[in-house]
């Protein structure tokens, strides 16, 4: 409370790019992680809103200088949740001003190229869908842990429908059993840690369980090699991923699922002296994102917390 009015604030640093190289790691070469954190602190420093002094001010410069100062301190190889937790464990513990800490990891998706069908030893090409952590710390050493899935573009060219929707005045949208559908899947879980000392120690069952996630939603979206299996809906779909990764990891207690429907819209173009120039065939599509359709829910087992 300060003047009769009531404040609710943090500051951090956003966007703080840091690249960690491990020389030589055993049997793989060269590893490279480039990571955009962000660093939101939550103190008290009220003062410096009201009444200009700025002594409990955390400068976000120093934040900034902390993530490089961790990673340099980070000599062995380490997933981005274990360095947001060494994050977070030291912003509350260094400064007794600050409650809780949030930091967001996003992960430039640097792969190791293969020549010749050999692993490079430090060679690396940039993939597309991008890894993400959100983790919050607070000072008594509570905990939570998120990770996700950022822009994971999936397609098919078939085993798709929609039908059955409200049809009313406003509706143009043809019935079909046989379109395209595509998205770019947002994938956000939470782990069941709850206290800093839960931890594991193993240094890649994070990233481990990122690739298992990501082969868990994509398998189920798309179905089997030669069938496939029929999509009614994004929505239906949404769900049944969401599920297969529920049903698969016993120790994730909540899914959420962002799908735009990125549509391909049949081609059909015709004038009076040419009705048929292009005759739509299930060939000829007019991509676009815009506008496209936002389905978008969190599935969680009943009694779960996120
Ligand atoms: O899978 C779909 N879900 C919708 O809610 C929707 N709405 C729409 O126009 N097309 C589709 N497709």
């Amino acid at each position: 409370m300060a003047e009769g009015f009531k404040i609710e604030q943090n500051h951090g640093k956003s966007r703080v790019r840091v690249t960690r190289v491990w020389r030589s790691v055993a049997g793989s070469g060269d590893l490279i992680v480039e990571w955009n954190v962000g660093v939101s602190l939550f103190s008290d420093c009220l003062p410096a809103y009201v009444s200009a002094d700025n002594s409990a001010i955390v400068a976000t410069d120093s934040m900034k200088n902390t993530v490089y100062a961790k990673a340099k301190e980070c000599t062995e190889v380490m997933s981005m949740e274990t360095f947001a937790v060494l994050l977070g464990r030291h912003f509350t513990s260094y400064y007794p001003q600050v409650t809780a800490a949030v930091i967001h990891i996003v992960e430039k998706p640097w792969e190791r190229v293969a020549v010749d069908g050999q692993p490079h030893s430090h060679g690396f090409k940039l993939g597309s869908e991008k890894h993400t952590t959100e983790v919050r710390v607070e000072k008594c050493g509570t905990l939570s842990v998120t990770s996700g899935i950022e822009g994971l573009a999936l397609l098919k060219t078939t085993q798709s429908g929609f039908e059955g929707f409200v049809r009313d005045h406003f509706t143009l949208l043809p019935e079909t059993r046989e379109r395209m559908v595509a998205t770019k899947v947002t994938a956000a879980w939470r782990y069941p840690f709850a206290h800093v000392s839960d931890i594991p120690a193993k240094p890649f069952c994070f990233t481990q369980r990122y690739l298992d996630v990501k082969k868990v939603l994509a398998d189920t979206f798309f179905g089997s090699p030669l069938e496939g299996v029929y999509s009614p809906s994004v929505q239906n779909t949404l769900y049944l991923m969401a599920k297969a990764v529920l049903n698969r990891f016993p120790d994730i207690a909540s899914v959420k699922l962002r799908m735009p429907n990125l549509h391909f819209l049949p081609v059909n173009l015709s004038s009076k002296d040419n009705p048929n120039m292009v005759k739509f065939a299930d060939d000829v599509y007019m991509p676009t994102d815009e506008p496209h359709g936002t389905i978008e829910a969190t599935v969680s087992r009943a009694m779960s917390r996120m």
